[in-house]
């Protein structure tokens, strides 16, 4: 992809007048075919020229992409392509893997977050997590969701706690089915359930964004729809950033699309571009079905 095919790719999707801000992203060179929102939201997050290697092993190439807030981005691309991995950069989750190195730079609201100085422990309150399959701790209800908001210390005393445990599970459509048995176990559940307390034990402490790893692998039909439902409420307050294997999903429940191939972001603009007329042929064949 030439640069002058870039340029042409912006300014089909761009009315000049109604870019706000632009992006130093889109005036960058390099191998990102990027189309900008009519009407860009804040940028939340900043990722430059990040690269991730497992050992030897690079899996990451200079990725490059601003989040926008109270938005959803979907990260898509065949298996092995590097969204987790790319994913768990947003929070550091890869500080856990032994041999696992992150180069380049992330920012949240325009702190480094790979800062030495930074609290790992609450850079993972603000970006929270929700995993593949649904891991409640082996705990009540009630206690799941307590939990982060107790070690934080964002409850004053038991009456301000309770209130951030109901108002948690009522935003992730929870409450409802849990009200007569929060001390009931977390882990008796229905998968879909479980997840949602996942997500409303993420809420509990605050965050400002949440990441999703393929939140609805696990779970059926219904629970995915109820899931994806909840997103779509969810990004009214948070801004959320999910990776599926789904592109039916992508489409429905996100405002953003980035595609990756092997290591490398490709494309990515607003989901609806990504999906009618990419710029690049790789994500055309990717959405197509020819590979992937
Ligand atoms: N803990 C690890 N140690 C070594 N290599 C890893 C590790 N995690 C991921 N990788 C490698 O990094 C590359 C990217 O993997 P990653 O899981 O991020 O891709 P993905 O697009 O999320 O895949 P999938 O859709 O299958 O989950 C792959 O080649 C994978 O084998």
């Amino acid at each position: 992809m030439t640069n002058d095919v870039i340029t042409e790719t912006n300014k089909m999707h761009m009315s000049t007048d109604k870019i706000v801000e632009q992006s130093d992203l889109y005036s960058q060179k390099g191998g990102t075919v990027r189309t900008p929102d009519q009407n860009p939201l804040p940028v939340r997050v900043t990722a430059r020229d990040v690269k991730v290697f497992y050992g030897q092993k690079q899996a990451l190439y200079d990725v490059s992409i601003d989040i926008p807030e109270r938005s959803v981005t979907a990260f898509i691309g065949p298996s092995g392509c590097g969204k987790s991995t790319f994913l768990r950069c947003l929070n550091r989750m890869n500080d856990t893997i032994e041999g696992c190195r992150v180069e380049g730079q992330i920012k949240l609201d325009g702190g480094d977050i790979y800062d030495p100085q930074l609290d790992v422990v609450e850079l993972r309150a603000r970006v929270g997590m929700v995993f593949q399959k649904p891991n409640p701790f082996p705990k009540s209800i009630f206690e799941n969701v307590a939990y982060g908001p107790r070690i934080h210390g964002l409850a004053k005393n038991k009456t301000d706690l309770e209130e951030i445990v109901v108002s948690s599970l009522q935003k992730a459509s929870l409450y409802e089915e849990v009200k007569d048995r929060l001390h009931e176990a977390g882990t008796g559940l229905s998968g879909g359930q479980q997840q949602r307390l996942c997500i409303a034990r993420a809420i509990a402490v605050s965050p400002e964004v949440i990441l999703m790893d393929e939140p609805c692998s696990a779970l059926d039909p219904i629970a995915t729809a109820k899931i994806e439902e909840l997103i779509d409420e969810l990004r009214q307050n948070f801004t959320i950033v999910i990776v599926t294997h789904s592109m039916q999903q992508a489409a429905r429940v996100s405002q953003r699309t980035a595609f990756f191939h092997l290591g490398v972001l490709v494309e990515e603009g607003p989901t609806d571009v990504i999906f009618t007329s990419p710029g690049e042929k790789r994500t055309q064949d990717y959405i197509t079905g020819r590979f992937g």
